[in-house]
């Protein structure tokens, strides 16, 4: 099961977990009512013929997909990648992820805007939404390799906050107030 929390406000070294004191879970149901994020559970043995991760991607239209693997060796300009990566920003599409191996932190923010930490690893399927603030950051195994999904021809460009008068923002503010709810 994801395991997220939210976050301290202590600032230094990113790639630890950051729990409050006492922690302060929060469950997957919690996390798409307050943040739109959505997440799925996929066997990375069997995803290839399970028919699992073929049905969320042809539901959601999902044309592109690709590798991405973060780590010092395999990751041209890893550390100013890793920099932008963990730099306030939003999209204009959904970041989806699906995490083949190793492991990391998305942080969101959620509608009052404290950040929430959400600790991804192999067999974790990510989507988060357009329009939310959120970045990544590799934890202490400094290792990650994901599945990267798009709708289309990918547009990876980040926006770094503040970007609130985009239209992608507007429309997401206006999908918290209402609370995700989906058009029946
Ligand atoms: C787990 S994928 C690495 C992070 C990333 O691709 C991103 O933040 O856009
Ligand atoms: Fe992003």
């Amino acid at each position: 099961m994801v395991n997220a929390w939210y976050m301290d406000n202590d600032t230094t070294n990113q790639c630890l977990e950051h729990h409050r004191n006492p922690p302060e879970y929060i469950t997957v149901e919690h996390l798409y009512k307050k943040t739109g994020v959505e997440y799925f559970k996929i066997n990375v043995d069997t995803y290839k013929t399970d028919g699992i991760l073929d049905k969320i991607k042809e539901e959601r239209g999902y044309s592109y997909e690709d590798e991405i693997v973060c780590s010092k060796e395999c990751l041209p300009n890893f550390e100013e990648k890793l920099k932008s990566f963990f730099t306030e920003h939003l999209h204009t599409d959904e970041e989806i992820r699906f995490v083949l191996e190793g492991s990391g932190y998305f942080d969101v923010r959620d509608g009052d805007d404290q950040w929430i930490r959400i600790a991804v690893s192999a067999g974790d399927m990510i989507i988060i939404p357009s329009g939310i603030y959120h970045r990544f950051t590799l934890d202490t195994n400094h290792f990650i390799r994901a599945k990267r999904f798009f709708v289309g021809e990918p547009v990876w460009l980040p926006y770094n906050r503040p970007a609130d008068d985009m239209p992608c923002r507007k429309e997401y503010v206006d999908k918290l107030q209402k609370g995700f709810v989906t058009a029946a």
